[in-house]
Order: structure tokens, then sequence, then C-alpha cells
């Protein structure tokens, strides 16, 4: 499978370089990297501390080098992540995101391209996220509706989103299993009334340091409470998760997946 990464320099585009080039069934093409930096031109695995050569380089424009692939890795920024996509469309190329931090309407834009292109977008690639998901599910199911319910998210000082797009998931997943909408039920910050209305969900933010990703659901009753975490200790479980998504999408035909679908939860 011929792979394109774009942002091979960021936290996440570096490590998905590295794994793509120790798996068997992947071969890089090309890194695509903002106008200007001085990496352009860099060899890939250079520019991604791989610690040898790819014999591909990183470039500045996708639609120069995206007919060599056959699927594209995005975990960039928002604003690159839909360039990416409308050429992914018109090249009629897999694409795998795990960018965060898209409007609602954004995201009707990947679910869009599905009609078009194999779409995977996926907020968390770490596997024990995606069970946490389903653990969550069942809890809001069965008691959502009685609980205080708290989503707290805790990543490095440089991440640009809050909240971030795993906690947005995930209260929508608990809204979904309470049969409502996350924008009935979802209240940003400790505002408003006090206590809150009962199944409603709270979301709180983070920035410090260095850390990877931490989340937590907290479901509190009077005299107790019960907490959901996951934290990881770095980015690998992510990048690993992204090629494992991109390995799926090999022989799929247009439509939008899922990482459920990836880990067959
Ligand atoms: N789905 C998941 O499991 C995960 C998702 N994420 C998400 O992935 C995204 C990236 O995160 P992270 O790696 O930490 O961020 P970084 O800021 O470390 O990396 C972003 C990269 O995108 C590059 N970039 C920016 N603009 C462009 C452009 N126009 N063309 C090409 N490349 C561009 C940057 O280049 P340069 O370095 O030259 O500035 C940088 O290398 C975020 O939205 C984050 O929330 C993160 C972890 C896991
Ligand atoms: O920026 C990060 O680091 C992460 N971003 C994703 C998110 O917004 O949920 C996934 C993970 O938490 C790491």
């Amino acid at each position: 499978m011929k792979v394109i990464v774009v942002g091979p320099r960021g936290k996440m585009g570096k490590l998905i370089t590295q794994i793509a080039a120790s798996r068997e069934d992947m071969q890089l093409v090309a890194g695509v990297a903002p106008e200007g930096r001085d990496y352009i031109g860099m060899d890939l695995g250079q520019a991604a501390l791989v610690g040898y050569d790819l014999g591909v380089p990183v470039v500045d424009n996708l639609e120069s080098v995206i007919d060599g692939c056959d699927v594209i890795i995005d975990f960039s920024t928002k604003e690159m992540a839909m360039v990416v996509l409308e050429l992914a469309r018109k090249y009629k190329k897999a694409l795998v995101c795990g960018t965060t931090g898209f409007s609602e309407e954004e995201m009707e834009r990947f679910r869009a391209a599905a009609s078009e292109i194999p779409m995977l977008y996926a907020a968390n690639t770490s596997k024990l996220v995606n069970v946490m998901n389903k653990l969550l599910e069942i809890v809001a199911e069965k008691i959502g509706e009685e609980a205080d319910i708290e989503i707290l998210e805790m990543h490095d000082q440089w991440k640009k989103d809050a909240p971030s797009g795993t906690s947005k998931e995930m209260g929508e997943i608990m809204a979904h299993a309470m049969g409502k909408e996350i924008s009935d039920l979802a209240v940003y910050g400790r505002h408003g009334e006090c206590p809150r209305e009962k199944g409603t969900i709270g979301y709180h933010s983070l920035r410090a340091g260095n850390i990877p990703s931490s989340h937590s659901v907290y479901f509190g009753f009077m005299g107790e409470r019960l907490e959901i975490t996951h934290h990881s200790y770095n980015w690998e479980c992510f990048a690993r998760g992204a090629c494992d998504c991109a390995a799926y999408l090999a022989d799929k035909a247009p439509g939008f997946y899922t990482i459920q679908d990836v880990l067959n939860l």
C-alpha cells in the first residue's frame, strides 16, 4: 500500500512515518509539509527521524505527488485537512483523517466524501480509548439519566482545540445511549444552574506541559461515583492505530469507515 503522510514533522506525523516505514505492507511515497519550511526537499526518512533514508521527498504540494499513492494519512490542522479532503476526492484516493477540531459542517464534508472515496475519520485511533467508548455507552444507557456526568480531558500545552475530539465523541456516544442529542446536553465549564440537571454532560479541558492525552468520565451519584479513565503515556498508540486504519482501507470501496470497523468493536 502506497502511503502519503501529511505533516511528517508533527508529533503524530513523525510517529506515523516511523511506524509505516517499519511495516511490510506499507510503502511511503512522500510527506507533505507547509510551504516555506526548511525541511522541504529533505528525504522523508530524515525529516521524520526514521533513522535512515526512505528515498522519497518531503514536498509542499500534495497535488504534485498524490497520483503515486493509494492512501493519505492526515494528522495536521483543520485548515490543511480540508485541503487534503478536497484533493483526495478529486484524485479518488483513500483518506484516513485523525485531525480534530472540526465544526459539524466540516464533519459533514467528510461524510459526504464517502460516496466517492474510502474515507475513515477517527478522533482517536487508540484501541483502548475505543474500548472505553463501548463502556461509556453501556454505563450511560443504564444510569446516565440519574448521574452528574463530567468529562475531564488533559493534553499538552500546544494542543489547539478544546474540548478534544475524543471528549466530543464520548459526549455524543453517551447522549445517543440516553436517546438524546449532545447539543441538548452539553455544558462547557462550570457555568449555569447549580446543581445541573441530571444527565447533562459537562466538558472540562486542561492543557499542561507535555501530557500526551488523558480522558476521564465521572458519573456522580450521592455518596459514590464511577470513574472511567484512559491515559496514554506517549502518542505511539494513536500512530499505530492510524497505520492500522490505512491498512484497513486497502481493499475497500468508497464508504465511510470508522475505527470501530478496524478494531471489530
Ligand atoms: N485521532 C487521534 O488519535 C489523534 C489526533 N490528533 C490530532 O492530530 C492533529 C495533529 O496533532 P499533532 O501531531 O499533535 O500536532 P503538531 O502540531 O505536532 O503537528 C501538526 C503538523 O501539521 C503540519 N502542517 C500544518 N499545516 C500544514 C500544511 N498546510 N500542509 C502540510 N502540513 C501542515 C505541521 O507542520 P510544521 O511542523 O512544519 O509546522 C505539523 O508538522 C491535531 O488535530 C490533533 O488533535 C493527535 C493525536 C491523536
Ligand atoms: O492532540 C492530541 O494529542 C490528541 N488529540 C486527539 C483528540 O483531540 O481527542 C486524540 C488524543 O486525545 C490525542
